[in-house]
């Protein structure tokens, strides 16, 4: 199912959505942090979906005593070094993290700078142990709002050499882009690249919003494009590239089913589309179950995954020389 002879990468992955149970666990008990549960079976439910929810903010929720535990930077670091872990077991050859340093940082009032620091540390340390390519994209939280956001974009642009991208997360229908114009011409001017969350609890027009206002050349789910042909239709021409996420969009009620889930629709309509994970220790998954279900739920054919795995390099916030060396690598 996988091809062995291709890159396996996962470009949708919040690295503060992926906190091992055990992890949360020992970090409670390290720190004094009351926690919902009394033993590890227990907690897990708190943390993790269970059949599914019934929209994607009450799925967000359950990412909350993932950051609740970060009582200092160790605690960032060590989240940050065990995602890269993580990646390299479940087989990924590369995988771009992204994280929300304000969300992070809130709860113990962490410095948002220190917070971007410590995460590209722990990745360090994780890549000099094993062998795996990582990149870091910054998120902005919309769920708190316009100011938050510049804070969380003023510390993400201070470690911008080491970031390939910026994001934009959380309540989509509750925070609409429009909010965040002006942080993306920020970003614009930057240099960095651009993706964001859109389509998923939102219409089309949110996915408009972020392509032709906020710079995006990539969208997060954008499940929802499938209501506009015109927009499918834009997205295969100028290869905007679709990070799918289908056990999310699962979880979130974004799709009822599997069966559903429109992911064929943009394939055959000449989209690039690709297979990630986006929470894969709240939705309790890894990148080889989301091919799995492809396969067997959705219905693609092994020479379809594979191009939908070629999809994932293809749209890989990489220069065309790291591109080329992933290739070679599995060469
Ligand atoms: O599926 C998703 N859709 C929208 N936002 C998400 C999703 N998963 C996580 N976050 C958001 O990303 C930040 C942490 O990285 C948080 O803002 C969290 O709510
Ligand atoms: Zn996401």
């Amino acid at each position: 199912m996988i091809n062995k002879s291709i890159p396996l990468v996962d470009l949708h992955r919040h690295l503060d959505g992926n906190v091992r149970v055990q992890t949360i666990w020992e970090l409670g008990l390290q720190h004094g942090i009351a926690l919902p549960a009394d033993s590890l079976e227990t907690l897990a439910p708190f943390v993790q979906i269970q059949g599914k929810e019934n929209s994607l903010v009450a799925f967000l929720k359950k990412l909350d005593w993932m950051v609740a535990v970060l009582a200092d930077l160790d605690a960032v670091k060590r989240v940050a070094y065990e995602n890269v872990v993580d990646a390299k077991v479940s087989g990924l050859d590369y995988a771009e993290l992204r994280f929300s340093p304000y969300y992070m940082a809130m709860n113990h009032k962490l410095p948002i700078e220190a917070v971007v620091e410590a995460v590209i540390d722990g990745v360090a340390a994780g890549t000099k142990e094993h062998d795996i390519k990582i990149n870091l994209i910054g998120i902005m939280s919309r769920s708190f709002g316009q100011e938050k956001c510049r804070l969380e974009l003023e510390g993400l642009l201070a470690h911008k050499d080491k970031i390939v991208a910026i994001d934009l997360a959380g309540d989509e229908l509750g925070f609409p882009g429009d909010l965040f114009t002006d942080h993306f011409k920020r970003v614009r001017d930057s240099g960095l690249q651009i993706t964001a969350h859109a389509g998923e609890a939102a219409g089309p027009e949110s996915m408009w919003q972020a392509i032709e206002t906020l710079g995006a050349t990539r969208i997060g789910h954008g499940v929802n494009a499938i209501r506009d042909p015109k927009l499918m239709e834009y997205l295969a021409k100028h290869r905007i590239g679709i990070e799918s996420c289908p056990t999310s969009n699962l979880h979130t009620s974004t799709i009822a089913d599997y069966d559903s889930h429109p992911f064929m629709q943009f394939f055959n309509s000449g989209v690039l589309i690709g297979l990630n994970t986006d929470d894969p220790g709240v939705s309790n998954i890894d990148i080889n179950h989301e091919y799995r279900v492809a396969k067997s739920e959705m219905g693609l054919t092994d020479q379809q995954l594979s191009q939908v795995q070629r999809n994932g390099v293809e749209m890989a916030f990489l220069s065309d020389s790291e591109r080329k060396a992933l290739y070679a690598s599995k060469a």
